[in-house]
């Protein structure tokens, strides 16, 4: 569960990149935040997961007051999401294996129970025949599936995904789509920023729309069109 009440956001003083944004997300819920760049779309996720903080307001994320929350309770945040971002952000020098391990090594998992739920997220994605190649030797929409694959390894309640297809063609941003949608499914929430309008308009969920840092539209199987999209 994700909630925001009268959440504003302020940067230098001057730029209000998010401007008395309220609204709630069930979980289980799949949430499109789109608008035009510099809406505040970034600002508005980045909050979610600690990395920006609201300058007033109130946001709950699960059973986390973000606005209160002390450093030391910032990584028992984290673990309840996965992030996935539009660069994928993967190791260079770890194997697929390993960037989806690492994660899971952090929080000190028995070896044998971080190579089964590896393998099996890996499996989820795809990408099991990958499992020892590097970052460097995979397609991006394989990397993509990587980045996925490590921010589920953790079994997350919400998922927060910002512009994951904003760098891949039409036809592997919908094999992401279809990982995503998988994992919907299974119950993870995501909140997913994307300036893809064929994607908002092929696979239907809720719609919240930002412009010059406030929603001015918050729709169930809404749709979407942005002259700039880079579909
Ligand atoms: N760290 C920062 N310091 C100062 N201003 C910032 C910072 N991050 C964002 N901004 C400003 O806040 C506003 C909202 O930016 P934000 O990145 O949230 O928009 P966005 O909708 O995600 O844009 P895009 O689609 O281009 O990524 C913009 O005016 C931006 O320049």
């Amino acid at each position: 569960m994700i909630e925001y009440k009268d959440v504003v956001k302020k940067y230098d003083g001057d730029t209000l990149a998010n401007d008395h944004i309220s609204l709630k997300i069930e979980q289980g819920d799949f949430v499109y935040v789109v608008g035009p760049s510099g809406a505040g779309k970034s600002t508005f996720i980045k909050m979610m997961y600690h990395e920006e903080v609201p300058t007033s307001g109130h946001i709950k994320v699960n059973d986390h007051n973000l606005e209160s929350m002390k450093n030391t309770e910032v990584p028992f945040l984290r673990r309840e999401l996965g992030i996935v971002f539009q660069d994928f952000k993967l190791l260079p020098r770890l194997t697929v294996f390993e960037n989806v391990a690492y994660a899971l090594h952090v929080i000190e998992k028995e070896p044998k129970e971080v190579e089964k739920r590896v393998a099996h997220v890996l499996d989820l994605v795809g990408l099991t025949d990958k499992k020892d190649s590097f970052p460097d030797a995979l397609s991006g929409g394989e990397q993509q599936r990587v980045a996925i694959a490590r921010a589920i390894a953790n079994k997350p309640t919400i998922l927060i995904a910002d512009e994951p297809t904003g760098n891949l063609d039409p036809d592997t941003a919908r094999g992401i789509m279809d990982i995503l949608e998988k994992i919907n499914q299974e119950g993870t929430t995501i909140v997913m920023a994307t300036h893809n309008s064929f994607i908002v308009n092929e696979y239907r969920h809720r719609v919240i729309e930002i412009s010059d840092g406030k929603i001015v539209r918050d729709q169930e199987e809404g749709d979407y069109t942005d002259e700039n999209s880079h579909a």
